[in-house]
């Protein structure tokens, strides 16, 4: 579960203060996943970084108690000067699993092979995508969170492959996505949101998040 309460979040733009949450609370029950519809620019990456810890609200607190997973995509973690075999050992023994599995695992799905021992500074930006999504399906967590405008990758081969794992993963996790596209939430999601002006309008099926989300774009 993962619970919002009272959290509001703000930017300062240099003009003015752009309110991304004013006052939210709600709560993602395992098994319930959830869409959030948002324009672009609402704030749907910082929700989402808030999510998984790695951005702090202004105001109120979020409480969890499931294995939350960073955002897909989510390069952060990640070493540079480290080739891809040592991130994962070291990412593995962080989240106190296997080094040995976590590391055959990224390495046999991201299909990097002689760059999988080369320092990830040198990857491209589809490179580090499948490393990074492939580190993501090694680890195991009760909800993963999905940005839609994370990095994605044009590999034919890795795309069929990691989308085989994924929708394995996705079927007995928990998955919160946040994305401008209603079509993207067909895939994943029971129940679903919108996001307008720093207020979240929770609906109990997609359809009605749609409705909203179509009067008042
Ligand atoms: N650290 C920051 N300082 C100031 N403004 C910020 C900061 N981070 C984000 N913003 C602004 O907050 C707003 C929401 O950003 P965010 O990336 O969360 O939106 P988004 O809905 O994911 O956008 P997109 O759909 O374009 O990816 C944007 O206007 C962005 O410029």
């Amino acid at each position: 579960m993962i619970e919002f309460e009272g959290v509001s979040k703000s930017f300062w733009t240099g003009v003015r203060r752009k309110v991304i949450l004013d006052r939210a609370s709600f709560r993602v029950e395992l098994g319930n996943s959830l869409g959030i519809l948002a324009p672009n620019g609402a704030g749907k990456t910082t929700i989402i970084n808030m999510m998984a810890g790695l951005e702090q609200p202004d105001e109120g607190r979020i409480v969890r108690t499931s294995r939350i997973s960073f955002p897909l995509g989510f390069m952060g973690g990640v070493i540079s000067r480290l080739t891809a075999n040592e991130n994962a050992r070291y990412i593995a023994k962080l989240y106190g699993l296997d080094p040995d599995y976590v590391e055959a695992f990224s390495r046999w799905l991201c299909g990097l092979e002689e760059y999988f021992d080369r320092p990830v500074g040198l990857y491209s930006a589809g490179m580090r995508s499948r490393f990074s999504l492939s580190l993501l399906l090694a680890l195991e967590f009760d909800i993963y969170l999905i940005d839609e405008g994370m990095p994605a990758t044009n590999d034919v081969e890795f795309n069929r492959k990691a989308g085989n794992v994924l929708r394995d993963r996705l079927r007995g996790a928990t998955v919160i996505v946040v994305s401008h596209q209603p079509r993207t939430l067909e895939k994943f999601c029971r129940s679903a949101a919108v996001l307008r002006h720093g207020q979240l309008y929770m609906f109990d099926n997609l359809e009605e998040a749609k409705r909203l989300y179509a009067y008042e774009a």
